[in-house]
């Protein structure tokens, strides 16, 4: 493959300016053929835009009769006109970014003309397929399946491409282009000669052949780092485009080293995903997990900057609604409550909720002894498990059997007839009602919930001994705290898996029941209608959409609104960051969220900030119920239809190639937590190299080991040092600075102090809403870094960092993307100790 000038004209081929004044004019030429294309597609964005900002005023401005009907129907096209309306201003910036020039052949076999691709032979890649309103092709989705080539064609492969373009544009102004020849052969044999692209600062590792658009993407990834993730879709490299692409059903394991891309791939095969399976995805979305909060705000532009909104993203401290983890724990604690020892134990704490008194019980109703027999009650207990309903919906069966018995007792004592079904009734609940009754038959089966048991569970350690033997007695210790404390992240798993076993408790019931029924007289009666309607949304949607859209829930709900408000909600795919993290109670709260079992699972085991980092994906997905091994939760019903059990197909996949973080940096981390005894099973290569970008301060036996204050002011100087370099490469203000600690909370505040006594370092530091992203420089342990980038790190103390995690210390020294400065109190690490100065 070859990188050519740009050539203007219908002709592809490359054109050799006899001068440097006749290169420019041919780069002007070129940028108007571009800009005309561009203003044609932004026109049509326009176009697109108007109208359905139209529809949705004109929707919003309608009077409704106030059935369930009218306003459903309403509520429905406003949700999918202010849908369509955020899908289509997500895609503004850079909304056309390349090009593609066909063979004759290619051109012939993909057909199709328009003003813009002359008969197939020429092709406008952006991040949403535009037609004007002939519906003839101007702009081609990146997704369709003849954009391909323009990720996947070299050289040894055309797959139909002459040439590649790359075009970078500013706000919808077109300001420059990048060639490749990809066919020389189709061109006659003449070749073009290779323009600067940015290759000079390719690393060794790396060879032209192995990066598409080379010079667009050594340009995004030295673009200074503004604290959101961004799109790739211009860029995407073949290997990753692969992944994007691959089918989404079952487990796909998307791993490799740190930078290389596999949040970005994950994040654009859910938007791929929702192009290929649209209309599955849609009626059931996508769920996101990712590590912290700040992540999650971290990537949350990528999506809608690609058209696509019906995610639910969430932290597993927050999947459940209406419960807010807030607590901390030791990471081993939180380990053992991963374990998938908890299926059992959990099981065993429900059942012991579930007693046979160990003699008969007298109970007195209205001043008549009635008594409960253990065989009753015994024989209650195994009708009531045999109904299959978990814990506190089996009672109703329970006491009511039970009820029945003392009914027949009651009578006997007083002579009553209860042939009459009115007088059986009423006997009963007065029965029900006796407080001797109430008390009796709730320790037989008492109810509760999820958090009230394991509340039990934390606070009272005999009931956990007996509960959980498999556990040592250290490992109970762990898990035991006062009552009240706070829920943790672990703890969410374990809820999950008890509201399966517990079911909801009666208040919830009741609730649920009333809330289901008017929503199901809402869809029916909304359905009916749509159904009957004409020229329903102009042709942009369908009665049945419609109906979809309302379908379980409110119709004034988004999709993502209603799926994050329910916890049986079955989603359609789900995706996984930093998967290595998580433990089987995390996989089978997960499964039971996707029971066709389509996810993208994203990590580096090498990241793996625990106590016993997993050996394998097969090990670390068992709890999922993947092929490799590991029974699937129980089912329940869902929002598609019934879950379903078997093993889920497990796919692997690498990329090797990281986009981040310069070479230097990466062999150091290498080299560092190897030495740990820490493995690093993806060997990576970075794209490129930068002089410099690594510096580490031995500051042993030196004052600031010892002093507050003298460290207190080698750390203000070196942030300091930092900041001017990053004003230097990025201008005053631009890039992200991070300063990473080894532990959370204490220490990040002592440092955070010891920045702020100087004005300009503490105005870098204020982080807009609590966002620590918005701050120039931010301070953090770095457990908290994980997933995310900046373009300097200064990173304290890795000794501690090693002692602790060396996952952890793997994560905060491949963080930035152009320099990484070490400040050391104790010796340098082994692998560092070359470089300090
Ligand atoms: N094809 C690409 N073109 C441009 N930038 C890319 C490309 N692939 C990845 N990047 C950039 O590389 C950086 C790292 O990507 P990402 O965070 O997805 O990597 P990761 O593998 O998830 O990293 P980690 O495991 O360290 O969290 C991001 O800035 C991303 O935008």
């Amino acid at each position: 493959m070859s990188h050519t000038p740009p050539s203007s004209g219908d002709q592809p081929g490359p054109r050799q300016p006899a001068s440097a004044e006749s290169a420019e004019a041919a780069r002007r030429r070129e940028l108007d053929t571009e800009q005309q294309v561009v203003d044609l597609a932004y026109a049509e964005l326009d176009r697109q835009l108007d109208r359905a900002r139209r529809s949705l005023a004109e929707t919003e401005a309608q009077e409704v009769s106030g059935t369930h009907q009218s306003r459903g129907e309403r509520d429905a096209y406003a949700v999918h006109y202010s849908g369509l309306v955020s899908s289509l201003e997500g895609v503004e910036s850079r909304l056309v970014f390349g090009r593609m020039d066909m063979t004759a052949q290619a051109a012939q076999a993909a057909g199709g003309s328009s003003p813009v691709t002359r008969g197939g032979a020429r092709h406008y890649i952006g991040r949403t397929g535009l037609q004007d309103s002939a519906h003839r092709e101007v702009v081609l989705d990146w997704r369709a399946p003849l954009a391909r080539a323009f990720y996947q064609a070299t050289a040894r492969d055309p797959m139909g491409l002459v040439r590649r373009r790359h075009i970078d544009t500013r706000d919808r102004t077109v300001v420059g282009v990048e060639d490749e020849l990809i066919d020389v052969t189709a061109l006659g044999g003449k070749d073009g000669h290779q323009d600067d692209g940015g290759s000079g600062r390719r690393t060794h590792d790396l060879q032209e052949e192995d990066l598409q658009g080379e010079g667009a993407l050594i340009a995004a990834m030295s673009a200074a780092r503004d604290g959101r993730m961004g799109d790739i879709v211009a860029t995407i490299q073949a290997e990753q485009d692969r992944v994007v692409t691959s089918g989404g059903r079952g487990v796909l394991v998307v791993q490799g080293g740190p930078g290389t891309g596999k949040t970005a791939v994950a994040l654009h095969r859910v938007a791929y995903l929702f192009y290929s399976e649209r209309e599955r995805l849609e009626r059931s979305g996508v769920l996101l997990v990712g590590p912290s909060p700040t992540f999650l705000r971290y990537v949350e532009q990528v999506l809608p900057s690609l058209g696509e909104t019906g995610v639910v993203s969430t932290t597993m401290s927050d999947l459940l609604p209406g419960v807010r983890a807030r607590g901390t724990e030791p990471a081993q604690a939180a380990e053992i409550k991963g374990r998938s020892a908890w299926v059992e134990i959990l099981r065993r704490a429900v059942r012991s909720l579930q007693r046979v008194p160990d003699g008969p019980r007298t109970i007195r109703v209205e001043g008549t002894s009635l008594v409960l027999e253990p065989s009753q009650v015994r024989e209650a207990a195994t009708r009531a498990r045999r109904s299959g309903k978990p814990h506190n919906q089996a009672r109703e069966p329970f006491v009511l059997w039970l009820l029945e018995r003392l009914t027949d007792q009651y009578a006997a004592a007083t002579g009553q007839d209860v042939s009459d079904p009115d007088t059986r009734a009423w006997i009963r609940e007065d029965i029900r009602t006796a407080r001797d009754a109430r008390r009796e038959i709730n320790l037989c089966w008492m109810p509760t919930t999820p958090t009230g048991l394991l509340e039990r569970l934390w606070t009272r350690p005999q009931l956990l001994e007996t509960l959980a033997p498999e556990l040592t007695a250290t490992e109970r210790g762990l898990l035991r705290r006062p009552a009240g404390s706070a829920l943790t992240a672990a703890d969410v798993p374990l809820l999950d898996e008890l509201a399966e076993l517990l079911g909801p408790s009666e208040d919830a019931q009741a609730h649920q029941a009333r809330l289901e029924a008017q929503r199901h007289e809402q869809l029916v009666a909304y359905a009916a209608q749509a159904i009957e309607s004409q020229e329903l949304g102009n042709g942009m949607v369908s009665a049945q959409m419609l109906a979809q859209r309302v379908q379980g829930t409110g119709p004034s709900l988004t999709l993502a609104e209603r799926a994050r408000a329910d916890r049986s909600w079955t989603y359609g795919h789900v995706v996984v960051d930093e998967a290595q993290e998580l433990g089987a109670m995390a996989w089978r709260a997960l499964a039971r969220r996707c029971p066709v079992r389509s996810f993208t699972v994203v990590g580096d085991l090498a990241q793996y900030s625990g106590p016993h980092a997993p050996a394998s994906w097969q090990e670390a997905l068992a709890g999922l119920g993947t092929s490799a091994g590991g029974s699937p939760p129980r089912g329940s019903r869902g929002h598609s239809g019934k879950r379903t059990s078997g093993s889920a197909p497990l796919r692997q996949e690498v990329l090797s190639v990281c986009y981040r973080t310069p070479a230097t940096i990466m062999a150091a981390a290498e080299a560092v937590v190897g030495a740990l005894g820490h493995p690093t099973p993806y060997p990576v290569r970075s794209v490129r190299d930068l002089p410099d970008c690594l510096h580490v301060d031995d500051l042993s036996g030196t004052r600031s080991a010892q002093d507050d204050q003298a460290w207190a002011q080698v750390l203000r100087s070196a942030v300091s040092e930092e900041r001017d370099l990053l004003d230097s490469w990025a201008g005053p203000g631009g890039g992200r600075l991070a300063v990473i600690t080894a532990e959370a909370d204490q220490e990040t505040d002592q440092v955070v102090q010891a920045l702020a006594q100087d004005p300009a370092l503490a105005q870098a530091m204020e982080a807009p809403g609590g966002d620590v992203l918005r701050a120039r420089v931010a301070v953090m342990a770095a457990a908290a870094a994980k997933g995310l980038e900046f373009d300097v790190v200064v990173l304290l103390d890795p000794d501690r960092l090693a002692a602790a995690s060396p996952g952890d210390l793997y994560v905060a020294m491949t963080r930035p993307t152009r320099r990484l400065r070490v400040l050391c109190r104790s010796t340098p690490p082994q692998g560092l100790d070359g470089r300090h100065r």
